[in-house]
């Protein structure tokens, strides 16, 4: 801000804004549009993007809530546009009629939900026929880490500036911003070298991806252990394999109780009837799907020195202190409950602060923490940005969907990718997998494993 004329990058937020409101009303003229003004900078690209629209012959009404505490040039730039101010107390009317409510209450600079005077009126918004669109971000959201702690605006779309927020990208503040648009302001050469989060695209999976050369042969391709299932829980064990199998191991060795439901199914698995020390050479261990009570073969997979995936059972029996003393990396793949059991919290806190608690989990047990649900993320014990995927989808809630994913996790990792990286390709290729399976429709486990191959070559599409 401080290398550019005063008030250019507002002015830029502004247009883009204002060019994102238009597209989403098809016909500015005559519409009847509502600002919904904060104190902040905010407000004011609500204001500068409201005058451009009363240009263009927009009914544009403002409605500052704090007060005279209001952007003045914005405020004034809408007046000799021809916009109008109400007091909020008298702005409801305005609100049922409008096509199109733009929230400007606060932006990157606020923190806790709205306040007294915004609830009523964002409710108001949410069930009038307006279509509603944030600035920079639903207000009442916590921008940083996607936490929403009160009342918050549900938006339609969302135009954010320079750069995604965590909160865009995160539940359960990403639910409230509906489709999310970037509005380039030039903010690029500022913007910190390390991001907070990544989100993969096709392009970085693509290259993540592990392709046989002419020399390979299924060992140089990896192998993957899977010691999982029980007699109660044999399915568990199947759809693991099921992963593994479409994951770019050269091949699946099995450890554990189910061996004959894993060859029933998928003849190609090599099963062993010993324990995972004695079952031949692996590249890497998933342990723990259906499991059950097995702490034995748990304790003796974490005991090795290649890269291990511990979920479902696998992390309840897990010792920290063996995972933590281990010499080759971990990936954990819990989902919010057992999350919350291995941090002492419960579910709730941790589906609200998802992104502090992948991190905890992953400090404290010095291991790559893969969180599943509504947004999975991928952090790494070091720190650094974490993985966000945004390929899924809530057809995936499914039962033995997470068993499939560690499968898939797993053989990854046999195949030489680093544990963050196997974590972050495996959710963009399950997630991807279980869209294009589902297509609108449910699913089961087994259908998003059959369809990872047409979701690994769309990523090469
Ligand atoms: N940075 C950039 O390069 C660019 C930034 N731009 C824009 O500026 C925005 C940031 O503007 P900003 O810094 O003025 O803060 P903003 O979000 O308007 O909040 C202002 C005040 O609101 C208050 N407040 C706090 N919590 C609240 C709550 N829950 N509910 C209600 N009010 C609450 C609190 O004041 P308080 O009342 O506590 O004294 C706070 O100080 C950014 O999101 C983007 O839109 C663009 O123009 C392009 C360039
Ligand atoms: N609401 C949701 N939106 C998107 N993905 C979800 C949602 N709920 C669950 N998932 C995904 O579905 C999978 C479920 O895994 P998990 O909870 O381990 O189920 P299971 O134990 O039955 O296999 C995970 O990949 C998770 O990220
Ligand atoms: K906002």
């Amino acid at each position: 801000m401080a290398r550019l004329p005063d008030g250019a990058l507002m002015q830029r937020a502004a247009a883009g804004l204002a060019a994102a409101c238009a597209d989403l009303l098809g016909r500015v003229y005559g519409r009847r549009v509502v600002l919904l003004v904060g104190s902040g900078d905010n407000g004011g690209d609500a204001l500068y993007a409201g005058a451009r629209l009363a240009r263009r012959g927009a009914g544009v009404t403002a409605v500052p809530l704090a007060g005279d505490r209001v952007h003045c040039g914005g405020l004034a730039a809408l007046r000799r546009a021809g916009g109008v101010v109400v007091h909020p107390d008298a702005a409801g009317e305005a609100v049922d009629r409008a096509d199109l409510v733009v929230d400007g209450i606060v932006g990157i600079g606020g923190t806790g939900g709205l306040r007294a005077g915004a609830a009523p009126l964002a409710e108001r918004a949410a069930r009038s026929g307006a279509a509603v669109v944030a600035v920079d971000l639903p207000s009442g959201v916590e921008a940083d880490s996607g936490e929403v702690r009160g009342d918050a605006v549900r938006a339609d779309l969302t135009v954010t500036f320079g750069a995604h927020k965590p909160a865009l990208l995160i539940d359960p503040a990403r639910e409230h911003a509906g489709t999310v648009r970037l509005v380039d302001i030039g903010l690029r050469p500022e913007l910190p070298a390390e991001p907070e989060l990544e989100a993969l695209q096709h392009a970085d999976v693509a290259a993540l991806l592990p392709a046989p050369a002419a020399e390979s042969d299924k060992y140089r391709r990896g192998v993957v252990g899977i010691a999982a299932g029980s007699a109660r829980y044999p399915g568990a064990a199947v759809l693991a394999v099921s992963g593994a199998l479409r994951g770019g191991a050269g091949a699946v060795r099995y450890v554990g109780p189910a061996g004959e439901a894993v060859l029933a199914r998928f003849p190609e698995t090599l099963v062993s009837d010993r324990g995972p020390h004695e079952a031949g050479r692996v590249q890497a261990w998933v342990v723990g799907p259906g499991a059950g009570d097995d702490a034995g073969t748990v304790a003796e997979v974490l005991a090795t020195d290649v890269p291990v995936l511990l979920d479902a059972d696998g992390l309840r029996l897990a010792a920290r202190d063996a995972v933590r003393a281990r010499s080759a990396p971990t990936l954990m793949t819990p989902h919010a409950g057992e999350a919350a059991a291995l941090l002492g919290v419960a579910r709730e806190e941790v589906e609200a602060a998802r992104l502090s608690a992948a991190r905890e989990l992953a400090a404290r047990y010095g291991a790559t923490v893969l969180l599943k649900g509504s947004t999975t993320l991928v952090a790494d014990p070091g720190g650094g940005p974490v993985r966000v995927n945004a390929t899924g989808t809530p057809w995936l809630a499914t039962a033995g969907s997470g068993d499939v994913l560690s499968g898939l996790a797993g053989s990854l990792l046999a195949a030489g990718l680093a544990p963050r990286d196997a974590g972050g390709v495996a959710a963009y290729l399950h997630g991807l997998a279980g869209r294009l399976a589902a297509h609108g429709a449910p699913i089961a486990a087994h259908d998003i494993a059959e369809t990872i191959p047409s979701a690994w070559r769309d990523v090469h599409d």
